[in-house]
């Protein structure tokens, strides 16, 4: 079926890899799987709303300049609309229609009642000053103000994005409702309703799933050779616990550079290196420096992409060398690199049940914002783990069921129960 046609996307590029097209190939595997009704497949396709605005900002020196601001809404049948706000410059609304499709399998999958959507800018944060980062959030927010709020369309952080950003759209939404309204974004501050936990809850879905993947054949994470691509929100957490687990972390990366330490990498010394360093990692004692391409080829036994989609490509999928890929980004994998690891016995923790921990908490703030009772954080990380335990031991008896791969295993689940959904509430003329 390919991308949906009806949308009005940017023209494909020929030398890049369009998110979208992987995502609706692998919806298309599932609905053969399934032997989905036709029509069913047609509306799971397309988004139900695709929102693009212009945002007016005057910059520091006096000029104006606008930005283009997208949040697609994928679907909304198991209830509000959730997903990340991405800022970064490679965003297009093909990338955003394919993370928000994304979200909506991720949250059938691990069984919490939202719908997918994802936002974006195409900005590179780092270009512009806090305050001027402040003033495009609060116009893209005032922008969409219609389209968002705490039963309709819940943003989250993703690339490029935090807290910080969390807390002006909050503010942003309230100031024009004329009340405080926490519950219109997760990952928030905790001083204005936000989940403990939250901040580091990707990452620790990640290390569950790494653990529970190594356990699956038998083996554990003390000792486990692990290299993360990608040191942000995600990366970074995901290294801490599994370092505190006892893994060796052998690489490490970010948008420019890499750090490699065959004895295993000190990464509460490297965390406090960054801090200091303003995030970057040139010169800490102990390592190699390592480019992102040498990064993807190391020996481990998990390799976890934690930084953007399609990074392991028909390219240098052959030389990746990894016995695990557990995927932390959204969409690291291409679809024919996919293809070629199954064909290898190389086993892909798809993202959808991968990094699920960090919507898995944004349901968890939200439920606290809803009821005004806030857990400690052992709750919420309790909480975290069962749903995401029980996920990924549907995915693996789904796969041994079925005979599928994980990746396919995983949307027949979430494929099946938003298919059910939508034919339940008679959504189907
Ligand atoms: N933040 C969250 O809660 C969630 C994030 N994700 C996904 O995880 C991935 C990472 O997100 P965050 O950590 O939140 O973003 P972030 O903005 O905090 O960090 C991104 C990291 O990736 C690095 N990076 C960017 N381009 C790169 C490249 N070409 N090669 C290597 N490294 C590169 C950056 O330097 C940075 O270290 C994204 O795919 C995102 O969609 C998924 C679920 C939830
Ligand atoms: O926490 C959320 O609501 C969404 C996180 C996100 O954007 C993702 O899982 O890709």
């Amino acid at each position: 079926m390919g991308s949906p046609s009806l949308l009005p996307l940017e023209p494909a590029s020929p030398a890049h890899i369009c998110p979208l097209d992987q995502t609706c190939s692998y919806l298309d595997e599932a609905a053969r799987e399934l032997q989905l009704d036709a029509g069913l497949q047609a509306i799971l396709s397309h988004p139900r709303k695709v929102v693009t605005v212009s945002i007016p900002i005057k910059l520091d020196n006096g000029t104006v300049q606008v930005l283009a601001g997208h949040r697609v809404q994928h679907c909304d049948v198991l209830g509000p609309y959730k997903g990340g706000t991405r800022y970064h410059p490679a965003v297009t609304l093909r990338e955003v229609s394919a993370l928000a499709m994304l979200m909506t399998w991720k949250c059938a999958l691990l069984g919490i009642p939202y719908g997918g959507a994802k936002g974006g800018i195409a900005i590179n944060p780092n270009d512009y000053s806090v305050s001027e980062l402040e003033r495009i959030t609060r116009r893209y927010t005032n922008e969409l103000i219609k389209d968002i709020g705490p039963s309709v369309d819940i943003p989250a952080p993703d690339v490029g994005t935090s807290a910080r950003e969390m807390a002006w759209m909050m503010d942003t939404y309230s100031m024009n409702v004329g009340h405080a309204v926490p519950g219109v974004v997760t990952g928030k501050p905790i001083s204005i309703g936000g989940s403990r936990g939250r901040e580091m809850a990707t990452g620790r879905g990640v290390m569950i799933t790494v653990r529970e993947a190594l356990a699956a054949q038998g083996k554990s994470l003390a000792g486990a050779r692990i290299v993360i691509q990608g040191f942000g929100n995600v990366g970074r957490s995901a290294a801490q616990l599994l370092y505190e687990a006892g893994a060796r972390i052998l690489a490490v990366s970010t948008s420019t550079n890499g750090l490699f330490a065959d004895a295993g990498l000190d990464i509460p010394a490297l965390l406090a290196y960054a801090a200091e360093n303003h995030k970057s990692l040139v010169g800490f004692p102990g390592s190699m420096p390592i480019s992102n391409d040498d990064l993807l080829l190391l020996p481990c036994d998990v390799l976890i992409p934690a930084a953007l989609e399609n990074q392991i490509t028909e390219a240098n999928v052959a030389q990746v060398k990894a016995q695990i890929i557990v995927e932390a980004a959204n969409g690291p994998v291409t679809l024919a690199a996919d293809q070629a690891l199954e064909a290898r016995g190389v086993t892909v923790f798809p993202d959808i049940l991968a990094n699920a921990g960090g919507v898995v908490v944004s349901y968890l703030e939200w439920v606290q914002g809803l009821s005004y009772v806030f857990w400690d954080e052992e709750r919420v990380n309790r909480e975290m783990e069962s749903l995401m335990v029980y996920a990924f031991q549907r995915v693996l008896q789904q796969s041994q069921n079925r005979q599928v791969p994980l990746r396919l295993a995983a949307y027949t689940l979430a494929v099946g129960r938003v298919a059910q959904a939508v034919s339940d509430r008679g959504l189907y003329p």
